[in-house]
């Protein structure tokens, strides 16, 4: 193997090549099996080398990029073990499908859908998705896009092999159903309309990444967050819009147990039935224990202040509680209290109308009489 410095030099990129010799007998194998084993594995080194990027339209119609270094694998992530290795499986197996994908004639792109409470990891999934997958994140604020083309640009503006993602996609975009849009663009005059026409909207949105931008892209994920599942489009929810729905929940024992492994490199201490039997208890996000064990780098300090924060979250459940149950107690006394009035404006209601009637019958009874003693007279 010998490198070629002959490459043309001033200053020009240094392109060197290398000569590999075999025996005649191996040519086929060389050709067919060893040469392409040596691009591939040669593309995935370089691929693992790489430097990612984040992207961020500062501007309405342009990307502008910087180093990610965010440090989240699948290793550090702490979710349930078969959820992660579900998400992992999914994204190896996208990857590995080009051929499929042509077969079949889909555009090769996979969409992912995480919703959860705030400080869930959501923004740490992606990292780890780009750190697993080599992929450059585009990260587009749909609020600081001004109109449907600038969407479209910046989405073909693009490349290959990188995520997109949206975040908030319930409070970054009018969540307007197309009906409503068409409904609401006949009523307008012609200039108006064309502005309405070219708003950023999430149809356009999704108009664009499943016909176009998909067709002219290979190996892309698109990636919607949310902190509200219920509130989202129902057009953004339908079966073959996202592949997989990813829900990020609050912190588990296993989420705590890797936590505390990526802060303090521990598998076990003398605390960890107390805080795993509060953590049953609680409702705490990863990010409230990751701050905890991040603050102190004595590992003894650190669980001892997670222990205390478990028990200040469980006396003030406690007294939430308390509270609910006094005002359900309230409620239904209150309820009762005015059933009993209805009740007795039902029965005083009856009284009256019986009264009423009894008085009616005693007025026929006369009346009978008069009758009787008229008709004897
Ligand atoms: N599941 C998790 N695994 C590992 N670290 C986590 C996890 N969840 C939260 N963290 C830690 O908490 C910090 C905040 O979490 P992150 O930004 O990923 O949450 P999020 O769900 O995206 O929140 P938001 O909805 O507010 O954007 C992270 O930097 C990380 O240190």
């Amino acid at each position: 193997v010998s490198g070629d410095p002959n490459n043309g030099g001033g200053g020009a990129r240094e392109i060197r090549s290398y000569e590999v010799s075999f025996n005649k007998r191996h040519k086929e194998k060389a050709l067919k099996e060893y040469l392409p084993f040596i691009v591939a594995t040669a593309k995935a080194i370089k691929d693992q080398e790489r430097s990612l990027s984040i992207y961020m339209n500062e501007r309405y119609d342009e990307w502008s990029p910087i180093g990610l270094q965010h440090p989240s694998t699948f290793d550090t992530l702490a979710m349930d073990h078969k959820q992660k290795q579900s998400i992992v499986d999914d994204l190896n197996r996208f990857i590995k499908r080009k051929d499929y994908y042509r077969r079949i004639g889909k555009a090769w792109k996979r969409g992912y859908l995480l919703y959860g409470p705030p400080g869930t990891g959501k923004s740490s999934l992606i990292a780890a998705i780009a750190n697993h997958l080599r992929f450059d994140i585009y990260d587009l604020e749909l609020t600081g896009v001004d109109s449907n083309s600038d969407l479209r640009r910046l989405l073909v503006g693009m490349t290959n092999r990188s995520i997109l993602v949206v975040e908030d996609i319930d409070c970054t975009i009018e969540l307007k159903q197309r009906e409503e849009e068409d409904e609401e663009q006949s009523k307008s005059s012609s200039t108006e309309k064309k502005k309405a026409e070219d708003k950023v909207t999430l149809s356009g949105l999704l108009n664009f990444v499943d016909g176009l931008w998909s067709t002219s892209g290979e190996e892309r994920i698109l990636i919607f967050t949310t902190n509200y599942k219920e509130r989202l489009d129902p057009a953004l929810l339908r079966p073959g819009r996202m592949d997989m729905h990813i829900h990020m929940g609050y912190c588990t024992t296993e989420a705590f147990r890797i936590l505390a492994n990526n802060y303090h490199s521990i598998d076990y201490h003398v605390t960890y039935p107390e805080i795993e039997a509060l953590i049953e208890e609680v409702t705490v996000t990863p990010a409230e224990v990751a701050e905890v064990l991040m603050r102190n780098d004595n590992t003894d300090v650190a669980l001892h202040d997670l222990v205390e924060l478990l028990k200040l979250k469980k006396k003030d459940a406690i007294e939430i509680e308390g509270k609910q149950a006094e005002e359900k107690k309230d409620a239904n006394e209150i309820k009762t209290q005015s059933m009993q009035v209805d009740e007795k404006k039902i029965v005083d209601e009856i009284k009256t109308e019986s009264v009423q009637v009894e008085k009616k019958d005693d007025k026929k009874v006369v009346v009978k009489n008069d009758f009787t003693e008229n008709g004897s007279g």
